[in-house]
């Protein structure tokens, strides 16, 4: 479904990733791990086209999309979730999720989705009226992933959504993950919290130093402590 092909990533002279390619086939989830800098926000970034790429190419369903501005690439049905809980904060719940459907024009299949996310998120539907900024980290954390998904995507990419969050909160953040692939979405999820993503996960990767180090079935790379030691010291817990 997307295949990134030898992508590298620069900011001025400093490489932030160096000749990566990756896979992820339709259904699955896969985890995107590896330490802090590491370069697993920049690939994602460059992979919905926020950043250039210097070099490589993005194909997604089978177009190239490497040069596509982000728009087009929401709108084809690639969505990231950036890290950082990146919601409006001056806004109210209801305005974040309707500006997350802003490249669709199905007002009544919008509405449908709405009250679709407000029955899993039914905390969202407490606050459907509250500026976003009122929410709890968890809640905001919620409404980022509500309103990627309003974009009705097919393949949503989730940049730490675990971050800084209480364990309760980020068990209940992977369950739904987990829905959400019963209901046919395919993600990709960058983690630092390497035990508990590559539960959920179908495969990973692993990435230090901008360069793809390992990858394989999720299984046994939890199972491989050499592994998780070697690359992933700070997520085995
Ligand atoms: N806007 C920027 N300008 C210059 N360098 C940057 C910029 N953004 C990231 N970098 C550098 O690129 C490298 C990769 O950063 P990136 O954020 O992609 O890593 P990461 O694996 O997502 O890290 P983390 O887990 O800490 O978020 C780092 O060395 C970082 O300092």
């Amino acid at each position: 479904m997307l295949e990134l092909s030898n992508i590298t990533v620069q900011y001025g002279v400093v490489k932030a990733v160096r000749g990566v390619s990756l896979k992820v086939e339709k259904g699955e989830i896969v985890s995107l791990l590896g330490p802090n800098g590491a370069g697993k926000s920049s690939l994602v970034s460059a992979a919905v086209g926020i950043l250039p790429v210097a070099g490589g190419t993005i194909r997604f369903e089978g177009t190239d999309i490497t040069k596509k501005p982000a728009e087009t690439v929401v709108a084809m049905g690639l969505t990231l979730t950036p890290e950082g809980r990146r919601v409006f904060a001056d806004l109210s719940v209801a305005e974040n999720l309707h500006l997350g459907a802003a490249t669709r024009k199905d007002r009544d299949g919008v509405a449908a989705d709405i009250e679709k996310y407000l029955k899993m998120f039914p905390i969202l539907g407490e606050r459907y009226h509250q500026t976003a900024k009122t929410l709890s980290g968890g809640e905001q954390q919620m409404l980022a992933i509500a309103r990627s998904l309003m974009s009705r995507p097919k393949l949503l990419m989730l940049d730490e959504p675990s971050l800084g969050l209480a364990p309760r909160i980020v068990d209940r953040i992977f369950e739904l993950m987990l829905d959400l692939k019963r209901d046919g979405l395919t993600m990709l999820v960058v983690e630092q919290n390497a035990t508990d993503a590559l539960g959920i996960s179908d495969r990973g990767y692993i990435l230090a130093s901008g360069s793809l180090v390992y990858e394989g079935d999720a299984k046994a790379m939890v199972d491989s402590e050499d592994l998780m030691e070697a690359y992933l010291g700070s997520g085995v817990h």
